[in-house]
């Protein structure tokens, strides 16, 4: 018996058929499909491309408001406790690593945090950022668009900010970033994706039959506010609309490097292709806050480059990162802060080489995987 409620399914966008933690679905004994009809590209562009000299390094912004807020969290799973008081602050615009050996209950944090999991004890209280609708990811819903600089204060430059959750879809021309925060447990996936948060899975769960630009869309119409009934109806702004989910989903492809894949089956990509759509579709739902499980497992050394140069890019753009990982030099090159766990508690917080310095960290991973140089 457990006492906690039993998982919800869904993440923040539609999951795939027979997707749950599962690899793509490969169609058995069908026919070979006809190659898919990829519309044109629209013009003129939202969009702007990656450019490494806008990434800043790990630290190199002053610290801010915070984003995240939990405290206390606990997670019981009949008599195993799998998250015991679990506390953590992530300061707005900063990259927090999770790390911790299997079973750490690092997942398990993510699934309180997005509506998974029901926990037991505490909060998690997230200070939302205005997001008007669909159009270009990259600023203002990332709070801090890349070549502004945060106020002293750390505040995002912008107009006043709405607490509430009824406000986020109208427009605003500045980052508007909530003041009071919303409590984050107790909401359903779809919720707290609406509020800005988005996360990648630990197992890829791409639609494998639909292509590479169809799998961002599904990201970006989580934002769009023309409903299936009404998009068949040929109105002005229902026709703005779906230019504006079309230039937002070929930004995105184009933003991971994948615009020259846009036509292909998600299920025949490379599997480092495969993780950036995942990171693609999850931006498209316009976060301001994007929880990476796991980005690098299964990477070669060139793809882990590569994520790591992605992390930056992300970054740049204001988007405050949660990633779970096990690759202790990767988190080394993107994180502000890493916070480690082990049998569901925090054992120590700190920058990458104070946490790797740890006595606790040490004895948790027996000194091999956080030690490596
Ligand atoms: N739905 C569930 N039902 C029962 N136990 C669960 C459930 N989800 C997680 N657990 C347990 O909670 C503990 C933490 O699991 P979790 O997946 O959060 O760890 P993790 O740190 O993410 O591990 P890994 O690195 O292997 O993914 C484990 O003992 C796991 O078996």
């Amino acid at each position: 018996m457990t006492d906690s409620e039993p998982p919800v399914p869904g993440p923040a966008v539609p999951e795939p058929p027979g997707g749950s933690g599962g690899s793509i679905p490969v169609p058995r004994g069908r026919a070979a499909l006809p190659p898919p009809v990829v519309p044109a590209r629209p013009g003129p562009r939202v969009g702007w491309a990656p450019d490494a000299t806008t990434v800043p390094s790990p630290g190199s912004q002053p610290p801010s408001r915070p984003i995240l807020d939990v405290a206390g969290l606990t997670l019981r799973f009949g008599g195993l406790t799998s998250l015991d008081d679990v506390s953590l602050r992530q300061p707005r615009g900063t990259v927090l690593a999770v790390i911790g050996p299997n079973g750490a209950g690092k997942t398990s944090l993510f699934n309180c945090l997005t509506g998974t999991y029901k926990p037991r004890r505490g909060s998690a209280h997230f200070w939302p950022t205005r997001v008007p609708g669909v159009g270009s990811w990259a600023s203002p819903a990332g709070a801090v668009p890349a070549c502004a600089a945060p106020a002293a204060n750390g505040e995002a430059p912008g107009g006043p900010p709405r607490p509430d959750e009824a406000g986020m879809g109208r427009a605003a021309t500045a980052p508007d970033v909530a003041r009071k925060p919303v409590e984050l447990l107790g909401r359903s996936a779809h919720r707290v994706a609406r509020l800005g948060i988005a996360r990648t899975f630990q197992n890829i769960r791409l639609f494998g039959d639909l292509t590479a630009l169809d799998n961002v869309r599904v990201g970006v119409e989580v934002r769009a506010r023309v409903g299936a009934g009404r998009a068949l109806l040929p109105l002005p702004f229902v026709r703005r609309e779906a230019r504006a989910v079309a230039e937002a989903s070929w930004e995105l492809l184009e933003f991971v490097g994948l615009a020259d894949r846009a036509g292909q089956p998600a299920a025949s990509l490379p599997y480092g292709a495969q993780r950036r759509l995942e990171i693609a579709r999850a931006l498209g739902t316009r976060p301001s806050l994007l929880l990476l499980d796991e980005p690098a497992a299964g990477a070669t050394a060139a793809e882990r480059r590569d994520l790591v140069e992605l992390i930056g890019q992300i970054r740049a753009r204001g988007v405050s990162i949660l990633l779970i990982e096990h690759d202790i030099r990767l988190v080394a090159a993107v994180a502000d802060t890493v916070l480690a766990m082990t049998f569901g508690k925090v054992i120590a917080t700190g920058t990458p080489d104070e946490v790797r310095a740890n006595p606790a960290v040490v004895e948790a991973y027996l000194g091999t995987a956080v030690t490596a140089s």
